[in-house]
């Protein structure tokens, strides 16, 4: 996959060079591509925003320079063209169902937004030659779109073939495979500050043992997660799981 990244701060990005993003890049899994979207301004200041047409606060970053960084980095009369991702916290939601969906795509595009946002013709110019999404990361503002990058590329990135050790542990994570939220894990010592763990994650029975886990996980998606549950018609009696858990 071929991931290209557009922003002000391209160095707030470098994290892309470590952990696990960093391991698949390293290995060709991932060909990560940073951008400065000053590049592609021509005054001497490097001007990438203006004050917003109607009037209100703040500055809103020019249509020039991300028509020139797209035309760069995707030109019109190129072979293929990337899915343009714009953060924004009037995204549609970042999900792990858009995340598996993004990771089988062969070219991603990050266009990081500051100030009030990106002047709105970008998106539109984009979309008459590749597919774009506005995406939220979550129902709050941050100063720009650089951390959301991060997150989905680590989301989409542990998704790819090849980057984590053991696949096999993506289908129980939360928000996988059944849709609920992830059973609690424990590891030795076996008991721990006045704490043991569950007697029935010792007893080697694993139908037992899978039986639990999927009650822990329905407990803790009604707890936390209620609307996750609408798909799932458990009725978890009182004393059924950890005492405490939340
Ligand atoms: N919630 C998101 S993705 C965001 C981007 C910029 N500010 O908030």
């Amino acid at each position: 996959m071929r991931l290209d990244v557009v922003s002000i701060f391209p160095e707030y990005l470098a994290a892309l060079d470590v952990s696990l993003v960093g391991k698949a890049a390293k290995s060709g899994l991932l060909d990560v591509h940073l951008h400065d979207l000053r590049d592609w301004t021509h005054d001497r200041h490097r001007t990438v925003d203006d004050t917003p047409y109607g009037g209100g606060a703040g500055m809103v970053m020019k249509p020039e320079p991300w028509g020139q960084a797209l035309d760069a980095l995707a030109p019109a009369d190129g072979p293929t063209q990337p899915r343009l991702i714009v953060p924004t916290p009037a995204g549609r939601p970042f999900t792990q169902e858009l995340a598996y969906e993004l990771a089988a795509e062969p070219w991603l595009a990050f266009a990081c937004g500051r100030y009030e946002g990106i002047d709105a013709r970008v998106a539109s110019y984009a979309a008459e030659r590749m597919r774009v999404d506005e995406v939220s990361i979550g129902d709050y503002v941050l100063n720009g779109g650089e951390v959301a990058v991060l997150v989905m590329v680590e989301a989409v990135a542990r998704l790819l073939p090849g980057v984590i050790g053991n696949p096999e542990s993506l289908a129980e994570e939360s928000h996988s495979g059944d849709g609920l939220l992830e059973y609690p894990v424990y590891t030795k010592p076996p008991a721990w500050r006045g704490y043991d763990v569950p007697e029935v994650l010792l007893s080697g029975n694993h139908g037992l043992i899978a039986e639990w886990r999927h009650e822990q996980s329905v407990r803790r998606t009604a707890e936390r997660r209620p609307d996750l549950l609408a798909a799932w018609g458990d009725v978890l009696s009182d004393q059924d799981g950890a005492e405490g858990v939340r």
